[in-house]
């Protein structure tokens, strides 16, 4: 079955699904060499559902599916697991495949130096691995996602930071001492009494410092602080980012 074009797909009724799909839809077709790409980065969320279904729809072409057979896809978490392999695509691992040619994956907000917030979904570990692991990082969002200019002017729930358990009480106190105006250990809210344990058997905590004029630096005094495993800040990281409209066309920022 070949694959359908973009301008031929029935119109979604929610005005953002139709945004996402479009980003990511967009995002495969431009951003995978066929003949010389062999691994790939799947990410988590729900941006990056369209993009594993784009590729599954690659799969179905008899044009591309004997190369798209050949893909190893890595995940960033169990979420990214399951849209692998719900899409036929060949699952793989990052201890086997340390160097991947091109990752997918969404964000929570993204600057004009396509520095990102990441994390809300809870697997930012997992995605900086693959992500910093791959040549190109592709971001596919909706609208709502592109700062002004600052990053923490839309996304205002802080900045998600993976923790090792029992640090969260020495981590929390370091954060305000940083200056993190509000700061909180991620709860699992009505689907599990107490906090939300990340695919790696830690804890999140959100910070909120405010609008960031300096995500570098931040991300950098974080990282340093006994019991953070990693930052949501993805500085530096992303090649181009596919940033889906509510007409359902795309603009792209490249660094
Ligand atoms: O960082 C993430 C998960 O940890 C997600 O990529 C981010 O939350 C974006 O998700 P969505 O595409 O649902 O807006």
């Amino acid at each position: 079955m070949p694959v359908p074009s973009i301008d031929s797909l029935p119109v979604l009724a929610d005005k953002l699904e139709s945004s996402k799909r479009a980003a990511a839809y967009r995002a495969i077709d431009e951003n995978i060499d066929f003949k010389t790409d062999k691994v790939i980065g799947i990410g988590s969320g729900s941006t990056v559902i369209y993009a594993a279904e784009r590729l599954g729809q690659y799969l179905k072409d008899s044009e591309y599916s004997d190369l798209v057979s050949e893909f190893i896809c890595i995940p960033t978490g169990f979420q990214s697991r399951r849209l692998i392999l719900d899409n036929g695509l060949k699952l793989g691992s990052i201890e086997e495949n340390s160097m991947i040619d091109v990752d997918f994956d969404g964000a929570d907000e993204i600057d004009d130096d396509l520095n990102l917030i990441k994390g809300g979904g809870a697997c930012l570990f997992q995605e900086k691995l693959v992500s910093t692991s791959s040549k190109k990082f592709i971001v596919v969002a909706d609208y709502r996602k592109k700062a002004p200019k600052y990053l923490s002017t839309n996304w205002k729930s802080g900045i998600p930071i993976e923790i090792v358990p029992s640090a969260y009480v020495r981590v929390s106190d370091d954060l305000k001492k940083l200056g993190a105006k509000h700061v909180i250990v991620r709860q699992g809210g009505s689907a599990k009494a107490g906090p939300v344990v990340t695919d790696n058997n830690n804890f999140l905590i959100d910070a909120d410092f405010g609008m960031l004029e300096n995500p570098a630096q931040l991300h950098d005094k974080i990282k340093a602080l006994v019991g953070v495993v990693e930052t949501g800040l993805f500085i530096d990281n992303a090649s181009k980012a596919y940033i889906g409209n509510a007409d359902g066309t795309v603009n792209v920022f490249t660094k």
